[in-house]
């Protein structure tokens, strides 16, 4: 039995607990940001705001206590939008050490700074890390739909244990020392996915789809290894599996946001109707463009979504300019 605190009761999270707790060997704990929707959690027994239609064990624990986590579990699965993780560390950071394991299912790059999920850690604690990638919508993990993840981390003992610790009949768990590669193809995969988005909302047909989705890839390889990762990696489950499951899944937000933008709908209007709800890829755009230029690495697809989302070029412009770019070689 292992005792795991889920820190951010979004879909994702939710969906996590929710696993983790249906195996019956686990005290599990999911932890709300605000204490209004942990208090509705705790009376309706469902995540209504972010996952409905799934009833939360009678033995998964709720709070809103941030900082009793690290003193409840040993392992503490982070799973807040990527843009609210330094805050998070921070608040955590006087009450962790290098006994706990910090398992990372965000998908985000720091805007700003550029850095990984994994680097904003290490720089506010000395806890152990991991990352947990793969093709994954919430909703499916919470039906108990058969689904793949892959867990990365540097040390082979802790990740063959964490393995064992969130596999289930429904959830296969590989592992991998691949920290980079698994971060940043989980959240790199979210800027190809907006620009499926667009594809599909220009209603640009099957041919275009497949090649954006191809040629996303390659960009996402590029830059993936000039930052260190192995390029099977890429090629696996946090890499390929995640773009293809994201470029063409309809529950994914951010393929949505994509196509709502190809449609001609304008970026706040869009936001505004998640509801809070977190689509990664609108920030880390400007961070992936950022990290390409320290790499010296050229991205083309994601420039043009850059462009799309924050400098007013229009969807069908942004694919003209792309098919008519100089040729080259693939
Ligand atoms: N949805 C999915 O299928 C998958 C998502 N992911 C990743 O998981 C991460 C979370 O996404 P998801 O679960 O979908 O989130 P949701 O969009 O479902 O929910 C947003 C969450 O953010 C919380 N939040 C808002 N402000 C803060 C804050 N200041 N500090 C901490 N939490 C805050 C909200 O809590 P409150 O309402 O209480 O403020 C809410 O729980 C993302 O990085 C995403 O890419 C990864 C794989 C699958
Ligand atoms: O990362 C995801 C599935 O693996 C979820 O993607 P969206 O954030 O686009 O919904």
């Amino acid at each position: 039995m292992s005792r795991i605190a889920v820190i951010g009761a979004g879909a994702w999270g939710t969906a996590l607990a929710l696993s983790l707790a249906r195996q019956g060997r686990h005290e599990v704990t999911l932890w709300a940001h605000s204490p209004d929707h942990a208090a509705e959690m705790e009376r309706t027994r469902e995540n209504t705001r972010y996952l409905p239609g799934f009833a939360l064990q009678s033995d998964l624990h709720i709070t809103n206590d941030l900082i009793s986590l690290p003193g409840r579990a040993d392992i503490l699965l982070s799973v807040t939008p990527s843009v609210n993780l330094p805050e998070t560390i921070r608040a955590l950071a006087p009450h962790l050490s290098d006994r706990h394991v910090y398992v990372s299912a965000s998908k985000g790059i720091e805007d700003g700074t550029h850095r990984r999920m994994s680097e904003v850690v290490a720089a506010a604690s000395p806890v152990r890390f991991a990352v947990l990638g793969g093709p994954s919508f919430a909703k499916e993990v919470a039906a108990a739909l058969p689904t793949t993840a892959t867990l990365a981390c540097v040390d082979a003992e802790v990740a063959r244990s964490l393995q064992n610790d969130f596999s289930s009949e429904s959830l296969r768990v590989y592992t991998n020392d691949d920290v980079v590669g698994v971060e940043l193809g989980g959240a790199l995969k979210n800027v190809i996915a907006l620009a499926a988005g667009v594809v599909a909302g220009l209603e640009l047909g099957s041919n275009a789809a497949a090649a954006l989705i191809t040629r996303g890839m390659a960009e996402i390889t590029r830059l993936a290894v000039a930052c260190g990762a192995r390029p099977e990696t890429m090629a696996g489950l946090a890499g390929y599996g995640d773009l293809v499951l994201t470029c063409t899944g309809s529950l994914s937000r951010n393929r949505t946001v994509g196509v709502e933008l190809g449609r001609g709908r304008k970026l706040d209007d869009i936001i505004a109707s998640l509801n809070g709800k977190v689509a990664e890829g609108v920030r880390c755009t400007g961070a992936a463009r950022g990290l390409a230029a320290r790499h010296g690495v050229e991205m083309p697809i994601t420039d043009h979504m850059y462009a799309i989302l924050y400098e007013g070029l229009s969807p069908r412009d942004a694919i003209r300019t792309l098919m008519t770019r100089p040729g080259r070689g693939e």
